[in-house]
């Protein structure tokens, strides 16, 4: 376990929370007064319909959008005005829906990149600028990116170039990038996107296994229902910039207003047999 992740928030304090946030773009509310709390050690799923205004929140907690009203706070901290870097700083990580990687660079040089991001900044720089190459890395970051290429499965492609890699792998690549930096709070966008159905249940085995060990929170923005609620232990439905649920899988599931305004079959899928 690493340090980050040992000092945990009193059980209490949120790891991450929007409070009353609302984003209006000219005319159009994309967020109306909305609130989500990721507790320590959890998966918080967000999903909603297209246009519901899961990216946007994305962007305010992240730091890329200012909202026009709200607060968002990190351990019970105002960092609303906080830049993406300082809330970065104080260990908030993001996946991105469209993978972002270097295509030289290695599967495993990009996990090392995140490593050296919080763990030894100045060799990463020396080395990228003086064009040297990884020089011989310290047992505790091979031992790290080891742990997280195993936990991925990225063993098989490690020492490949990320150009050219399966949408899905890359997927995998950007997840252990983000968690090689040992964030208290992962925002993963749509994670399953490009992964075959084998890939998204070992991801989902992961995850949760991660948070387990490390006690890392996550927040997840799905379109695939059935994953949310098959890993999360609170899900947030928007719906136009309204959250009209927020609750346990279970409660979600059940929830009136949620069936009708968008789950219905993708609720059902979970829970009922296929038909013969
Ligand atoms: N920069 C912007 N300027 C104007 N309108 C925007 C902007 N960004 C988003 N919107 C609008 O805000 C609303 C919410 O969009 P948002 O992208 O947050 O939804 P979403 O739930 O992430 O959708 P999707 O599932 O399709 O990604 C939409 O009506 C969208 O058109």
């Amino acid at each position: 376990m690493t340090a980050v992740a040992e000092e945990k928030a009193p059980a209490t304090t949120a790891r991450l929370e929007a409070r009353g946030v609302t984003v209006r773009f000219g005319g159009l509310v994309a967020l109306n007064d909305v609130d989500v709390q990721v507790p320590a050690q959890s998966i918080v799923g967000l999903v909603g319909p297209n246009g519901a205004g899961k990216s946007t929140l994305f962007g305010v907690l992240s730091g890329l959008l200012k909202p026009t009203a709200g607060t968002v706070l990190m351990d019970g901290e105002d960092v609303t005005s906080a830049s993406p870097q300082a809330r970065a700083r104080r260990g908030l990580a993001r996946t991105f829906q469209h993978p972002e990687l270097f295509s030289t660079l290695t599967v495993r040089e990009h996990i090392v990149l995140g490593y050296r991001i919080r763990h030894a900044k100045r060799r990463l720089w020396t080395d990228l600028l003086t064009g040297g190459g990884f020089r011989r890395p310290p047992a505790a970051e091979t031992e790290r990116v080891d742990a997280l290429v195993d936990a991925l499965h990225l063993g098989g492609v490690q020492h490949s170039p990320a150009a050219g890699l399966p949408l899905g792998t890359s997927r995998l690549v950007e997840v252990a990038r983000a968690l090689a930096v040992d964030p208290r709070v992962l925002l993963l966008d749509e994670p399953s996107s490009g992964l075959d159905v084998r890939e998204t249940e070992e991801l989902a085995a992961t995850l949760r296994q991660l948070v387990a060990d490390h006690g890392v929170s996550l927040l997840l923005v799905e379109h695939d229902v059935p994953l949310v609620l098959g890993m999360c232990d609170r899900v947030h439905v928007l719906d136009f910039g309204i959250c009209i649920a927020a609750g346990t899988p279970t409660e979600i599931r059940d929830d009136p207003a949620v069936r009708a305004a968008y789950l219905g079959t993708a609720v059902d899928e979970t829970t009922e047999e296929e038909p013969a």
